[in-house]
């Protein structure tokens, strides 16, 4: 058995993470943690005023992170679900004691140090770790998420912009002089579980924010070697992304073109699923572990369709894929 840590534990993607490994047959939790002065300290995952859910399943208490050396002891795996400072701040110290760690924060996606000071808000002082980090979207990189120490795993957004542009810019469908342009709407969660007026959830009706200025644009540019519109969007509902990307393809390109090139590269991949005909709703992924793709072709305009969960494809699930791809588990394990 592998032995992991989750640090972040008590937050929506820490605990998400905390109930895919409860089940996984070959990870043991062996902490979770949560801030030195966190209020949740010495309670249980499960406790009725956190998540009562994992009741049964997760009974274990969160640590107050103050002493690392007492934490670390023969941890494998290190999960940092917590906020990206923080993250940047405390993934050297578990990488230096040779854990394989999956960070979910965006603090090591995009190898340039300028890119934090702007999109961040601090200056980054990891280049090395930069330099060796692995972008995680497991269905692109699992060759080289097999030997990596370190997995950026990807934020939200990107993951719902990216799964579906990716195939087409590979086979060379798009008209790249048409920037992509993503609309993306994400469920409150998407905002963590620390209360704030602004996704307080009788405040939220439905919102674009981050006009040409989210840290998710650059991230999905750098990504896919395209440069991208992107406006997210905050709705009403708890969980869940709906992103909505219209393009322009080259002239001759028709509905079976997309069709055989969404297909050539995820018919094998086990958490996408593209739709033949039609094109997703949100329902079909929430509380599960998928990206689903569709699309309609109208002369030169496309438009595709991806939805995931926030939580899980878009975090959780995405990691825990890392991790099995990371460890030659078979992809799915504990996830479906
Ligand atoms: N929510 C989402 O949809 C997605 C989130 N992510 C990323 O995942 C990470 C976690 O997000 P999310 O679960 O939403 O966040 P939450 O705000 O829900 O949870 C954050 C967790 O971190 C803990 N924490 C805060 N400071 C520290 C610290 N110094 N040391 C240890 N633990 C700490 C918090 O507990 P306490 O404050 O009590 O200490 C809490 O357990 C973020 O980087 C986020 O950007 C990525 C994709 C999607
Ligand atoms: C609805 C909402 O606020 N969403 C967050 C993105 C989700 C997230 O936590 O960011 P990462 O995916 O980069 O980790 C935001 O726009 O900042």
């Amino acid at each position: 058995m592998l032995k992991a840590l989750i640090v972040g534990a008590s937050g929506y993607a820490g605990a998400q993470l905390a109930f895919y490994l409860s089940k996984h047959p070959h990870i043991e939790i062996a902490g979770l943690t949560v801030s030195e002065k966190s209020a949740d300290a010495g309670k249980l995952l499960s406790d009725f005023e956190l998540h009562p859910q994992l009741k049964g399943l997760v009974d274990l208490p969160l640590l107050p992170m103050a002493d690392y050396t007492a934490i670390i002891q023969d941890i494998d795996i290190v999960f940092l679900a917590t906020e990206h400072s923080v993250s940047h701040d405390i993934a050297p110290y578990f990488l230096e004691q040779g854990c394989i760690v999956f960070d979910l924060s965006g603090a090591f996606r995009v190898n340039s140090l300028g890119f934090y000071t702007e999109f961040y808000g601090f200056n980054h002082q990891h280049q090395t770790w930069l330099d060796k980090a692995v972008y995680g979207l497991a269905e692109w990189n699992d060759k080289l998420i097999k030997h990596a120490q370190l997995i950026a795993v990807p934020g939200c957004y990107p993951t719902a912009a990216q799964l579906p542009l990716k195939p087409l810019i590979a086979e060379g469908l798009l008209d790249d002089t048409q920037w992509p342009v993503i609309n993306a709407v994400s469920g409150v969660s998407g905002a963590g579980r620390k209360a704030s007026l602004k996704n307080h959830f009788c405040e939220v009706s439905l919102h674009a924010y981050g006009l040409f200025s989210h840290r998710h644009q650059p991230e999905i540019a750098t990504h896919l070697g395209q440069e991208v519109i992107f406006t997210p969007h905050l709705g009403s509902f708890k969980q869940g992304i709906h992103a909505t990307i219209t393009c322009r393809v080259k002239d001759g390109v028709t509905t079976d073109d997309i069709l055989a090139a969404l297909n050539k590269y995820y018919a094998h991949k086990p958490l996408v699923r593209v739709y033949q005909q039609g094109w997703p709703a949100l329902k079909s992924v929430v509380g599960l572990p998928y990206c689903d793709i569709g699309f309609a072709l109208k002369d030169r305009h496309l438009i595709l369709i991806s939805v995931e969960d926030n939580l899980l494809k878009g975090a959780a699930a995405q990691a825990v894929q890392c991790m099995n791809i990371r460890f030659g588990f078979d992809e799915t394990t504990s996830l479906i």
